[in-house]
């Protein structure tokens, strides 16, 4: 279990550092072995400071993540079963490294004992388990490859770890569609064979398709949290109604008159309560009703 617990990440801002900005505001979350998890909110909620604080790449300002129960130290032994996908796989890769290399370099770091023949087949594995083919890739560059087989390498050469946990930030924002469908169905392959996904997005369909619970982020704070059919389908925090009332449909036109997002945010003191089973949204404090999380 990836087990968030508080967390919460301020940056130092302004001239001089001397002011601090809250990015993520005492969040805790968990990630059980074979669930997608989705990680909704407009942009600057804190979708990308919460991502890259479970990868290690940010420590977290107060609160603690832990991994079956152990503190997440970023090293080799917690990158083994933890990575990251980001929305951009152009910037992730060395323009002058063959896909070859990429992967070779897997295998220097971590396998270092794994004899050539065996790190081969598991390379070739690894490919075909992403759906690219192994002839195809494996000696070009980056720039020789599209974006959504780039996408599909990043996830092919975390697969080469022992890999439990991906954190996945807006990974299909830059694919075209029918792209999109076919790395997210990927996805879905990888939880039913026992990965847990935090999957970053702010597009609540993406959200829905892929995911068993959904957790809306707003200013850095979990406002609304539980299954996703529930949080979906009905939504209680005043945010989470707006995000979901500003979905454009495929079949609505515009008709002259702006969409009006529904619902006020009020910003004063708040408490998670759980509203049913699993559901959690935040209350005023002064309204709040229920037990408090
Ligand atoms: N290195 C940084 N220094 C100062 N402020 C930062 C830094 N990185 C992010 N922020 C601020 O923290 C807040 C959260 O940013 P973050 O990138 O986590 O949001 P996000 O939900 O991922 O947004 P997006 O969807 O646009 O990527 C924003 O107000 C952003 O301006």
């Amino acid at each position: 279990m990836l087990r968030l617990e508080g967390v919460t990440k301020t940056y130092r801002v302004g001239a001089f550092g001397t002011a601090t900005l809250t990015a993520v505001d005492d969040v805790s979350l968990d990630l059980a072995p074979g669930e997608v998890v989705s990680l909704i909110g407009e942009s600057g909620s804190g979708k990308t400071t919460l991502g890259k604080t479970v990868l290690g790449l940010l420590r977290p300002t107060k609160g603690t993540i832990t991994l079956d129960g152990a503190p997440a130290r970023p090293g080799k032994a917690y990158y083994r079963h933890v990575q990251g996908v980001f929305q951009d796989p152009f910037s992730c890769y060395n323009p002058i490294f063959k896909a070859d290399r990429v992967l070779r370099m897997i295998k220097d770091e971590y396998f270092p004992g794994v004899a050539e023949s065996e790190w081969d087949g598991r390379i070739d594995t690894s490919l075909k388990d992403v759906g690219l083919d192994p002839g195809q890739v494996l000696g070009r560059y980056p720039h020789q490859l599209s974006g959504g087989q780039l996408q599909r390498l990043l996830i092919a050469r975390a697969l080469l770890l022992d890999l439990r946990y991906l954190v996945a930030d807006e990974i299909t924002s830059m694919l075209d569609a029918s792209t999109r469908i076919d790395v997210l169905n990927l996805l879905a392959d990888l939880k039913s064979r026992g990965l847990g996904v935090l999957f970053v997005t702010h597009d609540l369909s993406l959200g829905n398709y892929i995911s068993e619970r959904a957790v809306v982020l707003y200013r850095g704070r979990v406002v609304e949290s539980g299954p996703t059919g529930t949080v979906f389908g009905n939504p209680l925090h005043p945010y989470t109604a707006r995000l979901l009332s500003s979905v454009p449909r495929l079949t609505a036109r515009w008709d002259g008159e702006p969409a009006t997002p529904a619902g006020e945010v009020r910003e004063g003191p708040s408490t998670l309560v759980e509203v049913e089973p699993g559901h959690l949204v935040r209350r005023d404090d002064t309204t709040s009703t229920g037990s408090a999380n």
